[in-house]
C-alpha cells in the first residue's frame, strides 16, 4: 500500500520550478534551479498536513481566488519559536502548487488525501465542542469562533458548539446525554472546565463499564474518547504542560491532526464526599488557602491567584498532618533526575507498553482490583507527620506561564506516577526562595525543608487533637521544620494579622482549581487514564519545516 502512494513531478509555485515527492510518510518539494540543481527542500510529515484543496485557496476568510484546473493548495502545520515559552507555535503554512496538467493535478490531490486516511488515524470528523463563556478573560465564544472554528472546516471537521450556561453542564452532558458518533471532545476553557470534562468522560466510561468508580482498588477503564483543550482560562496549567505553549491556534492543529499523547489521573477518595479526579495540583495548605481566598476575587480574573497568593504568602500558615505514600519504583525514574519528559517521552513509552491489553486478557486487566489497596499491603506504605506550609501531588510536571518548568519539572505525562511534594513549616524567606525557584530553572526541591517523592498512592490525615497540640509545642516532627518552628511561631502569628486574627488549624484541599470539603483523602495514580488531541512539549530541535530531513525521536532531554 505504501509503495502505491509515492509520486513525484515537477510542480510549480509561483513561477519557481520544485521536484515534488510524495512517500508514504513525507510530502516535500524541492527547488530546483535553471541549471537544474537541487536547493531548498521543504519537508511536510503527512501526518501534519492538514488539508488539501483544489484551486488557489485562502482561509480567513475562506475563499477561492483566481485559479485554473491545474491548481491545488496544500495546508500544514508550520513550526515558529514562540519567544519565551517552551514549546512551540503552530501555525497554519500555506503552499499553493500549479501542476503541468489537470490529470497530474487530480492525482496529487487524490494521493495526499490518501496518504492522510492511512497516516493519521486519530483524526477527528465529529467534535463534541463546550466553550465557558465566562474562563480566564471572558474571551471563550471569541477565540472559538474567529481562531478555531475556520480551521476545523478547513479540515473537514463538523462540530456540534454548545456555549455552557452554566458550572458542571459539559459534565453533567457527558454523563447522561448520547455521545455515539463523536470521535471527541473539546473544551474551550480552563483548567476548571478541563476538569469537568475529565469526570464526565471517565465517569461516563466506568459507568459503560460496569465499574465501581468509588472503589479504590478498582482499576478505571481508561477513556475512549480524545479531549481537546483550546485554552482560554486563568492558569491554563494543563494545556501548557502537554503542548508546551498557550495558543488556541496551536492546540487546534494538534487537535485537527489527531495527535495522541495519554495522560495519568489520580482518583481522589473522600469518605463522606463524592469521588474526585486530579492532573494538575492536588495541593493543601498554601494552594488550598489560595483557591480558597481567590474564589472570593473571581472578578479579577486570572489576577486573583496573584493577589490571592501574595496575601497568603504575607499569612505565612502552617498545618498539621500525617502523609502517607506508595514510593514508585526508583529504577525506573526519580524527580530529581533533572531529566523532562518530552514528545515521545521513553519513560513514559515504557509503561504504555505494559498498559496495553493482550488478547488473551480478553478485558480481564481492567477488571483486575490493585493489591496496593487490600489490607496485606501496608507495609508498602511509608508515613510522615508534623506541620507543613503545603502539601502538593501532581500527575505531571504542572507548568505554567508563571511556572515554565512547574510544580514538578521532572515529572511525567503518561508514567503512571506522581510526584508527592512536602514543604515543612519554614520561616516566610525560605518559603519564598521556594516560590520563586519556580520561576526559574533553580532547582525548588534543593531546599532543607522540601521534600519529593516519586508516588503511585497518597494518604492524608489530620493528626489526632492531643498530637496536634504536641506540634505546635514543638514546631513539627521532621528535623529540617524543628528548627524553624519558634521563630516561625512568632512570625506566624505576626504576619498572620494581615488578613485573619487567628490563623485557621485545618486548610483545604485544592483539587485542579476545585475546593474540597474534606481534610482526610486517599489519591490513587492511574497510568494513561485519558488522552490528549496533543504530543507533550516537543523541543527547539524539531523546529524542522526547513530541513531536509524531519526526526522526530526526541526522547528525555536533561535540564541544563
Ligand atoms: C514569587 C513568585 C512565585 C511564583 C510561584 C509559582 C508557582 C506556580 C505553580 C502553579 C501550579 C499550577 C497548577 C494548576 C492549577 C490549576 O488546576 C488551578 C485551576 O486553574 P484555573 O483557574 O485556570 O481553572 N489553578 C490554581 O489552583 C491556581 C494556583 C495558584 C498558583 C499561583 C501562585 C501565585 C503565587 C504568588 C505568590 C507571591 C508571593 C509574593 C511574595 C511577596
Ligand atoms: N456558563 C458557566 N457559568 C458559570 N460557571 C461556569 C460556566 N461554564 C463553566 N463554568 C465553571 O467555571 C469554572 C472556571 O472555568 P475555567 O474555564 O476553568 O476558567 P478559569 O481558568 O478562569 O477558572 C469551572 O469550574 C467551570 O465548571
Ligand atoms: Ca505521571
Amino acid at each position: 500500500m505504501e509503495a502505491d502512494l509515492r509520486l513525484e513531478s515537477s510542480l510549480f509555485v509561483g513561477n519557481k520550478r520544485y521536484r515534488a515527492v510524495l512517500t508514504g510518510w513525507h510530502f516535500n518539494w524541492t527547488e530546483v534551479d535553471k541549471k537544474n540543481r537541487d536547493r531548498k527542500t521543504i519537508s511536510v510529515p503527512v501526518a501534519e498536513v492538514v488539508g488539501v484543496e483544489e484551486g488557489r485557496v485562502e482561509i480567513l476568510p475562506k475563499k477561492s481566488v483566481e485559479s485554473t484546473e491545474k491548481d491545488f493548495t496544500v495546508f500544514y502545520v508550520k513550526r515558529c519559536s514562540s519567544g519565551g515559552s517552551y514549546g512551540l507555535l503552530w501555525r497554519l503554512g500555506r503552499t499553493q502548487f500549479s501542476c503541468p496538467s489537470r490529470v497530474l493535478r487530480d492525482q496529487w490531490t487524490k494521493y495526499l488525501r490518501t496518504a492522510l486516511k492511512t497516516h493519521s488515524p486519530l483524526r477527528p470528523l465529529r467534535l463534541l465542542v463546550f466553550i465557558n463563556p465566562f474562563g480566564g478573560k471572558k474571551r471563550g465564544r471569541k477565540i472559538y469562533h474567529s481562531l478555531v472554528a475556520p480551521l476545523f472546516e478547513l479540515a473537514g471537521i463538523s462540530s456540534h458548539v454548545i456555549v455552557t450556561e452554566r458550572a458542571n453542564q459539559a459534565r453533567d452532558h457527558l454523563l447522561k446525554k448520547d455521545v455515539t458518533g463523536f470521535d471527541g471532545v473539546v473544551c474551550v476553557g480552563g483548567d476548571g472546565m478541563f476538569s469537568e470534562i475529565l469526570h464526565g468522560l471517565i465517569g461516563r466510561t466506568q459507568q459503560e463499564a460496569g465499574l465501581c468508580e468509588n472503589d479504590t482498588a478498582v482499576t478505571l477503564q481508561p477513556c475512549p474518547l480524545h479531549i481537546g483543550i483550546i485554552p482560554a482560562g486563568s492558569t491554563d496549567c494543563v494545556c501548557y504542560t502537554t503542548v508546551g505553549v498557550i495558543d488556541p491556534v496551536t492546540s487546534a492543529l494538534h487537535i485537527i491532526i489527531g495527535d495522541s499523547q495519554p495522560l495519568d489521573v489520580c482518583s481522589v477518595h473522600q469518605d463522606s464526599a463524592p469521588l474526585r479526579y486530579s492532573v494538575s495540583l492536588l495541593g493543601y495548605g498554601f494552594y488550598g488557602d489560595i483557591l480558597a481566598e481567590s474564589e472570593k476575587h473571581r472578578w479579577m480574573g486570572p489576577l486573583r491567584y496573584d493577589y490571592s497568593g501574595t496575601l497568603m504568602y504575607l499569612c505565612n500558615r502552617s498545618y498539621a498532618g500525617i502523609v502517607q505514600y506508595v514510593p514508585a519504583d526508583p529504577v525506573l525514574s526519580s524527580p530529581r533526575d533533572r531529566t523532562r519528559c518530552l514528545s515521545g517521552c521513553s519513560v513514559c513509552s515504557r509503561i504504555t507498553e505494559r498498559l496495553i491489553p493482550h488478547p488473551s486478557d480478553s478485558g480481564s486487566m481492567y477488571r483486575s482490583h490493585n493489591s496496593l489497596f487490600s489490607s496485606d499491603s501496608e507495609g508498602e506504605w511509608v508515613t510522615v507527620e508534623g506541620r507543613f506550609r503545603c502539601v502538593s501531588l501532581t500527575c505531571m510536571s504542572s507548568s505554567c506561564p508563571r511556572s515554565p518548568l512547574g510544580l514538578s519539572p521532572s515529572a511525567h505525562l503518561a508514567d503512571g506516577t506522581g510526584d508527592l511534594i512536602l514543604v515543612w513549616e519554614t520561616n516566610p524567606l525560605g518559603f519564598l526562595k521556594f516560590l520563586y525557584r519556580h520561576t526559574s530553572t533553580q532547582d525548588q526541591f534543593d531546599l532543607p525543608f522540601v521534600e519529593v517523592h516519586r508516588v503511585k498512592a497518597v494518604r492524608f490525615s489530620l493528626p489526632c487533637a492531643k498530637k496536634k497540640e504536641g506540634y505546635e509545642e514543638i514546631g513539627g516532627l521532621n528535623g529540617a521544620g524543628r528548627e524553624m518552628a519558634n521563630e516561625q511561631k512568632t512570625a506566624n502569628s505576626f504576619l498572620c494579622g494581615v488578613c485573619c486574627s487567628k490563623a485557621p488549624t485545618e486548610s483545604v484541599w485544592n483539587c485542579d482549581g476545585e475546593i474540597l470539603p474534606v481534610t482526610a483523602i486517599l489519591c490513587r495514580i492511574h497510568g494513561q487514564l485519558v488522552r490528549l488531541y496533543a504530543r507533550g512539549i516537543e523541543d527547539g530541535a524539531a523546529l524542522h519545516n526547513c530541513s531536509e530531513e524531519n526526526d522526530r525521536t526526541s526522547h528525555v532531554d536533561r535540564l541544563t
